[in-house]
């Protein structure tokens, strides 16, 4: 690995999330980046996929070439050749424990004690992923979970959530680290000011929970969303509309607490809680209790709909829907100067 960097990455698991996080590695130029996948064709996805996630600034067909050529980016062949003199160690592997456990414990055999461990996992403890590792090896002192929204390489959120014998200095690194990466390159003239703001939002959570905070929020309104297309109350898309014609618009500009804070009056959120603790009361006693593993009545409908409403999703739709995404940050950005 290129010792002249100051950050030298391991990338473990080249799937989506893996390509996402390479390309916005790539924004720091203090950064080089060996990568490994035990996918065979993993050198052609980097090379067919990571053009399209790079800033066009960086893009050209030859950038997987011409990043080899100044060390910034190595293709490994075997885990012990990709970590080795790895300062950080990020993986992107299947959301499976046993897998993610087999990783860290043969690592833990490799890297020196200050290696920083860094897992993307969407609902894995650190704690349970350290769990197979010898207590010598230091593995649960400096392993966290750095939890992406995806595509990372423009998503600003990054939940840092140490495990009980994480170090707080290893949580602190992180955190500096994803706040010193740059944004995506914009075109707009508010570009070059943006490009001095913060683009990633690290937060640290208290305790590990399954799911962690975003997954969790998110994971409640996709239950009750399932539950009221089988229950025949709306369609998907229409529920889609529903939740992109309001909450998505107003928790881009204000999150849950804020916005109720706000819709409150003069009295903020307490006042608001007291006018609304009735319906409130009545709404939270009959949302959706649905099993993921019970009837399967709403799954039938949740997918006859949603792929009635979409269809196969298209590179084009998704290249639609991540220019939206860059605009609504951006925007964030140039409102709400440097975000909190
Ligand atoms: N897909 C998403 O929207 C998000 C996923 N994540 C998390 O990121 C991780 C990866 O998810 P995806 O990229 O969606 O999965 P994916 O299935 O697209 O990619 C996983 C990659 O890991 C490789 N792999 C398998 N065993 C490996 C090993 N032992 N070492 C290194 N690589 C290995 C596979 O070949 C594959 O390329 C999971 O923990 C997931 O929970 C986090 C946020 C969002
Ligand atoms: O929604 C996201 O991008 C992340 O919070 C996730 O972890 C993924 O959706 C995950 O739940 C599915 O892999």
């Amino acid at each position: 690995m290129a010792e002249e960097y100051p950050h030298r990455i391991a990338l473990l698991g080249l799937g989506t999330i893996g390509l996402s996080m390479l390309a916005m590695h790539l924004r720091r130029p203090d950064t080089s980046i060996t990568v490994y996948d035990p996918r065979p064709d993993y050198e052609s996805q980097i090379r067919s996929t990571l053009p399209a996630l790079l800033d066009s600034s960086q893009n050209d067909s030859n950038i997987v070439d011409n990043l080899v050529a100044t060390s910034r980016l190595k293709l490994a062949t075997s885990l012990p050749d990709a970590i080795k003199g790895a300062t950080i160690i990020q993986e992107q592997s299947p959301e499976i424990t046993a897998s993610k456990q087999a990783l860290w414990k043969e690592i833990s055999n490799l890297t020196r004690p200050e290696t920083h461990l860094w897992s993307s996992s969407s609902g894995i403890a650190a704690s349970a992923q350290a769990a197979s590792c010898e207590p010598e090896s230091r593995v649960a002192e400096r392993l966290l979970v750095a939890h992406p929204f995806n595509p990372p390489h423009l998503m600003p959120l990054v939940e840092v959530v140490p495990g009980p014998e994480t170090h707080p200095e290893r949580a602190d690194f992180v955190k500096h680290y994803f706040k010193e990466i740059p944004g995506p390159a914009t075109g707009s003239s508010s570009g070059s000011e943006n490009q001095s703001m913060p683009h990633y939002r690290p937060v640290t959570l208290h305790k590990e929970v399954p799911g962690f905070v975003g997954n969790r929020l998110a994971f409640a309104l996709l239950r009750e969303a399932c539950h009221l297309v089988g229950e025949g109350v709306v369609s998907a898309q229409d529920l889609d509309s529903i939740v992109t014609a309001s909450l998505g618009p107003r928790w881009a500009g204000s999150g849950v607490f804020e916005s109720y804070h706000a819709g409150g009056g003069e009295g903020g959120i307490e006042a608001f809680l007291q006018k609304l603790s009735p319906t409130i009361e009545d709404v939270w006693g009959d949302l959706g209790q649905i099993d993921i593993a019970g009837e399967q009545g709403w799954r039938d409908m949740v997918v006859k709909q949603t792929q009635e409403a979409y269809g196969p999703y298209t590179s084009q739709t998704r290249k639609k829907k991540e220019e939206m995404l860059r605009d609504v940050v951006e925007m964030q950005k140039k409102k709400w100067g440097e975000l909190p």
